[in-house]
Parts: structure tokens; C-alpha cells; sequence
């Protein structure tokens, strides 16, 4: 039977930014408020919002980029700030891998993709045969396993260029995959490819997805749950499908109107479009006071 049991745990995580700028006072922004989710292997979680709403923090958070000022993240049930435990820390940093938006951004432009995934493979998969690794690893990302290897990044496409950055979270035997943004950056016309790589990893190898989006659309493609986030705070979450086709709050309802199928348009009478969305925001940047059950696993936010 598949693992139900959660990779990666976010309880109640807050994260306040205090920047000092040289004129002026401090300024705090609070770019999580009390977020919680669930990653699980073999599952992907969409976690959907506008730039700003705090995608990226979750995402860095997770990969311990920076600490939580307040809650918990916990690695199959360990917390990962508390526990220090060397075995704790070493499986965590393999077993968590990020892939950026830009797919350059991760790559050295000096070196050979050969260089860039035998290294890794080295030190985390010592027992096999190098080459013969490579070979897999790169049928693995569908890339081409005999001009691949002596090209240089550069000479790659965006799209295979995110391949490699995969197969690299696949070298140190990554088990969750936080994905932020990573086809924004890519041709239309190789998004939906990359997409379908991540579903076929997260099915086949049974990785755990956090794939971070502003668009709401690709979340049907790819992702079991979907989580909506505005202004730091998580306004909607369940089965994509039911999130996605059946929104319930007010702001899923105004992000999902922007996608062209316009199958759900916001309400009320004599307001102007505009109008409306101002007042949408307005009322969903307000704490969340609890989270309303819509269905079997489909929760919307009370402010
Ligand atoms: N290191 C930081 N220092 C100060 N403020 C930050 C920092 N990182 C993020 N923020 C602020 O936290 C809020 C959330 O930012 P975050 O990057 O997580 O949003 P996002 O949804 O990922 O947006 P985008 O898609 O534009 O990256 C924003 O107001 C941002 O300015």
C-alpha cells in the first residue's frame, strides 16, 4: 500500500522579515501568518498565489534558507530547528532539494553537465558505476544520455536546462522536490513537457512536490491538493479539482476569473469589476479567525 504518511509538515509557521533601511524606521513585513501544510510522498501540493503573497517564502523556509519566527516544520515528525541531530541533518539536506524559476541561475557556466551530475552522484550514490549512473539519470529527465553529458549549460535549452536541475535533485536521492516557479521562465510550448517530467517523477519515483505557481491553471495538471495563499496567509486548500472548479472563497473565485475560462465570475450588482476586486483583497489580506470545511478535504478561510 502507498505511504500515506507525511514527508514534511509546516504547523502554524509564521515568518516576519524586519528590514532597516539607512533613512526611517524599521520595517516589518509579515510574509507568513500562520501557514500549515502537508507534503506527502508520491503527491504533489500546488501552493497558488499573486507575487508577494509568500510562495517563496514557504519554499525557502523549507530548504532552511531562513528559520520561522514562529511554528514548526517537521521532517517525519522531527522538528527540523530543534532537532540537531547530525543524522537528522545530513538526510535532510539530501532528502530536500529545490529547482528555482531561472533555469541558469543553479548552473555553472564553467562546467559540463558530466561535471554538474557526477559529483552529486559521487558522494550520494557511491556504490554505482559513474557513467552508468549518468546514463540513467539523464534517461530519467528524457534528456538525450549521448549529446547531453560534454554539453555546457549554455548550449542547452531553458527547458533541458531545468531537466538537469531535476536529475541533480535526483543524484542526492531527493525525496521532496520544492519547485518554485520553475516553467515561468520557459516557452509555452515546453512548460506543459517540463510539467509532465515533474508528474512522471512525483508517480513513478513516488517524490513528494511542493510546486509553487502564480497561475492556477497548471495546478490541474500536476497537482493532488492545491493551497491558495494571499498576503501571507492561506485562504483555501483541498483536492485541485475541487479548489480549481469549485472555489469557494472570494479570492480563489478572482484569481481563477483571470484564467480565460471565465467559468466563474464574482458576484454582485452595479459594481464595476475592479470595484469588486479591490473589495475581494481588502477583505482577504484580514486575519484568518478559521478555516470553513466545503467538502471532503476542502477547507476555505473565515476573517
Ligand atoms: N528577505 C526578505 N527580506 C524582507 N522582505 C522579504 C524578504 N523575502 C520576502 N520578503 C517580503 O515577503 C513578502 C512575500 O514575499 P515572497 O517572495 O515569499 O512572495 P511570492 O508569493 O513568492 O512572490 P513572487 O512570486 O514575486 O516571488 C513580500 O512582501 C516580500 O517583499
Amino acid at each position: 500500500m502507498a505511504d500515506t504518511s507525511p514527508i514534511l509538515t509546516l504547523e502554524r509557521v509564521s515568518k516576519t522579515f524586519v528590514t532597516k533601511p539607512v533613512f526611517g524606521p524599521a520595517r516589518r513585513v509579515e510574509a507568513l501568518r500562520r501557514v500549515s501544510l502537508t507534503l506527502q510522498p508520491g503527491k504533489a501540493l500546488a501552493l497558488v498565489g499573486e507575487s508577494g503573497s509568500g510562495k517563496s517564502t514557504v519554499g525557502r523556509l523549507i530548504v532552511r534558507h531562513y528559520a520561522p519566527t514562529e511554528g514548526r516544520i517537521l521532517f517525519e515528525g522531527q522538528d527540523i530547528e530543534t532537532n540537531h541531530s547530525r543524522a537528522l541533518e545530513k538526510a535532510y539536506q539530501r532528502s530536500v532539494q529545490m529547482v528555482f524559476q531561472d533555469p541558469f541561475s543553479a548552473l555553472n557556466p564553467a562546467h559540463t553537465i558530466r561535471h554538474h551530475l557526477l559529483r552529486p552522484l559521487a558522494l550520494h550514490q557511491p556504490d554505482r558505476d559513474p557513467e552508468r549512473a549518468l546514463l540513467d539519470l539523464l534517461g530519467d529527465v528524457e534528456l538525450d544520455p549521448k549529446s547531453t553529458p560534454d554539453k555546457y549549460p549554455h548550449e542547452l535549452s531553458g527547458g533541458q536546462r531545468q531537466r538537469v536541475n531535476f536529475a541533480r535533485a535526483l543524484a542526492v536521492n531527493a525525496r521532496l522536490i520544492v519547485a518554485d516557479e520553475p516553467t515561468s521562465m520557459l516557452d509555452v510550448s515546453i512548460r506543459k513537457s517540463v510539467l509532465g517530467l515533474m508528474r512522471r517523477l512525483k508517480d513513478e519515483r513516488g517524490l513528494a512536490l511542493l510546486y509553487i505557481t502564480h497561475d492556477i491553471a497548471t495546478a490541474q495538471y500536476l497537482a493532488e491538493e492545491t493551497a491558495v495563499m494571499f498576503r501571507g496567509q492561506i485562504v483555501e486548500q483541498g483536492p485541485t479539482a475541487r479548489v480549481v472548479g469549485a472555489p469557494q472563497h472570494a479570492y480563489t473565485q478572482l484569481l481563477r476569473s483571470a484564467v480565460p475560462d471565465p467559468a466563474i465570475r464574482l458576484g454582485g450588482d452595479g459594481q464595476s469589476f475592479a470595484e469588486q476586486a479591490a473589495q475581494v483583497r481588502k477583505d482577504a489580506a484580514r486575519d484568518v479567525t478559521s478555516m470553513t470545511m466545503a467538502g471532503d478535504g476542502h477547507f476555505f478561510a473565515l476573517h
